[in-house]
């Protein structure tokens, strides 16, 4: 299997990029932020749960997070691997996620980071947030809570994956098109 992390801040582009790298490879894409999403409008209680949270630009706590990432990866039998989109966020999630995979004797192959500067990020987002509906695009200061949570909880997340050589870093800024192929220059080599 090919398990790829794709990373970057929040507005990085992540999901974008994501959903036309599943099909040329044919992964899986499992983005947890809009699995939270899908739970909150089916108002399970999963999503009640992570909702108060997401709404302030906090993280869903993890073991909530890491128990939703493993239902998702198993109800996905014989794939050819997946896109983690927004996982791991935390150092727990990430040592989770490599203990998960091991039990399957998997494990992740790359962490590709998508680099984009702040200033760029927070006028993507509310760029978004007029067309998307998600509460947390509307409000600046929940865009730059979670910039600043990402920069304290998950940034260090590089280093974790760069000490077994497995870290990445790609320019996010460019057409869509050019960063797929900037994305594709580093899978290509993986697979
Ligand atoms: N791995 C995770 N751990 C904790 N919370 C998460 C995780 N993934 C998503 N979330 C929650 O969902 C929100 C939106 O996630 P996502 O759609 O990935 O947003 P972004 O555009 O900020 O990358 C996050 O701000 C957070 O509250």
């Amino acid at each position: 299997m090919t398990n790829l992390v794709l990373f970057g801040p929040p507005g990085a582009g992540k999901g974008t990029q994501a959903s036309i790298l599943k099909e040329k490879y044919q992964l899986v894409h499992i983005s947890t932020g809009d699995v939270f999403r899908y739970n909150i409008k089916n108002e399970t209680e999963l999503g009640l749960s992570a909702k108060s949270y997401m709404d302030k630009g906090q993280l869903v706590p993890d073991q909530v997070t890491i128990d939703m990432l493993k239902a998702e990866v198993e109800a996905n039998e014989d794939v050819k691997g997946f896109i983690f989109d927004g996982f791991p966020r935390t150092r727990a999630q990430a040592e989770a996620l490599g203990e998960f995979l091991a039990s399957k004797g998997e494990e992740v192959d790359a962490m590709i980071a998508l680099e984009v500067e702040d200033e760029v990020l927070v006028q993507r987002l509310l760029e978004r947030g007029k067309t998307s509906g998600r509460p947390d695009d509307a409000d600046e200061s929940v865009i730059r809570k979670r910039i600043k949570v990402y920069y304290e909880e998950t940034a260090i997340l590089k280093e974790y994956y760069k000490k077994d050589d497995k870290y990445y870093g790609v320019d996010g800024v460019g057409s869509v098109q050019e960063i797929t192929q900037r994305l594709s220059e580093v899978i290509d080599k993986l697979i």
